[in-house]
């Protein structure tokens, strides 16, 4: 083959994969997608980097991308150093005082800045904020009922410093959005008396999504998708399987509150909330840029 010849094959090539993208990307136009970006997905270098461009690329083609991340195994991590035990109920960790000090650092701190400049990095512009700036994220104590198998007896668990939002003020978001740039979120809360919340990352990319009415929730995790009994993924679920999928046993664990949260999401206004496999490359563009996506897609 000429070298003449072989330059357009190339360029044809490149073209066409152009081409492909075309549809989704006047499909997704000005639209804003807000990803959860979670702490077992950081660990891993290469993979950190793709998705640092995955999101500057949708910032570059006219999508507005709003990133909330989480930091668990980051604050795990910090809590050993610092020989603090922790502890998990229903996958939310139990927070004191001496803990929410740490978490605000990890979260608002080292782990948010990491996530920035991954961003940066790539070509866009992130500013890195918490659900304190701007009023982001108004927090109140999270109460969760437990049932005594024994005695049947319903009573209330003391989560300690566990927020949940109350209120999502998304001025900040606007604004930062509005200049081009980029907003990179730790889940930690104010409350009214000016107390720090410690929130689950998925429910606070799932409020913040509901109050920007999002096109697109993606919350990037360790596994493909929400799996059935056969351990086969899922491409759709309704309301309705998703309950019947966690009243049968097939979701379980750290699955339900995720499912949960996608489902307020999308109750809450959100066109489609995704649950993907944050450990392939590229996932956020692999789930945008093709017809069937490649996650679990929670429909409204
Ligand atoms: N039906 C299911 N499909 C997929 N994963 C499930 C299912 N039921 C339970 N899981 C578990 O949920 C986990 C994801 O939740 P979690 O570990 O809390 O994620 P993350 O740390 O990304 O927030 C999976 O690693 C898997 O072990
Ligand atoms: C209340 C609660 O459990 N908060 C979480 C916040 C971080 C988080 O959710 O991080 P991942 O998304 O990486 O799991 C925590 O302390 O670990």
């Amino acid at each position: 083959m000429s070298f003449a010849s072989e330059r357009y094959r190339l360029a044809a090539e490149q073209a066409s994969t152009v081409a492909r993208a075309l549809p989704y990307l006047r499909r997704y136009a000005g639209a804003t997608i807000v990803v959860k970006y979670g702490g077992h997905a950081m660990g891993d270098d290469v993979l950190a980097a793709s998705f640092g461009r995955d999101i500057a690329a949708l910032k570059q083609v006219g999508i507005n991308p709003v990133v909330v991340h989480g930091g668990g195994p980051q604050i795990n991590t910090m809590l050993k150093r610092l020989a603090i035990q922790s502890t998990f109920v229903e996958g939310l960790r139990v927070t004191d005082e001496a803990m929410v000090e740490v978490v605000e650092m990890v979260l608002a701190g080292s782990v948010n800045k990491q996530v920035t400049s991954l961003i940066t990095r790539a070509g866009a512009l992130a500013v890195g904020i918490c659900g304190k700036d701007g009023g982001l994220i108004r927090a109140r104590k999270l109460t969760r009922m437990i049932r005594d198998p024994d005695s049947n007896i319903e009573r209330a668990l003391d989560l300690g410093f566990v927020g949940e939002p109350a209120q999502i003020d998304i001025r900040v978001i606007h604004a930062l959005t509005g200049a081009g740039l980029i907003p990179v979120i730790a889940p930690v809360g104010i409350g009214d008396d000016g107390q720090t919340y410690n929130i689950n990352a998925d429910t606070a990319a799932s409020a913040i999504a509901a109050a920007l009415q999002a096109h697109r929730l993606l919350m990037l995790t360790d596994v493909p998708g929400v799996l059935d009994a056969n351990k086969e993924l899922m491409p759709e679920l309704t309301v309705a399987q998703v309950e019947a999928g966690i009243a049968s046993g097939v979701i379980t664990g750290g699955m339900i509150p995720k499912v949960e949260n996608c489902v307020a999401a999308v109750r809450g206004g959100v066109k489609g909330a995704t649950i993907l496999d944050g450990r392939v490359e590229h996932a956020c563009l692999l789930e945008l840029f093709t017809e069937g996506g490649v996650g679990t897609m929670i429909l409204g």
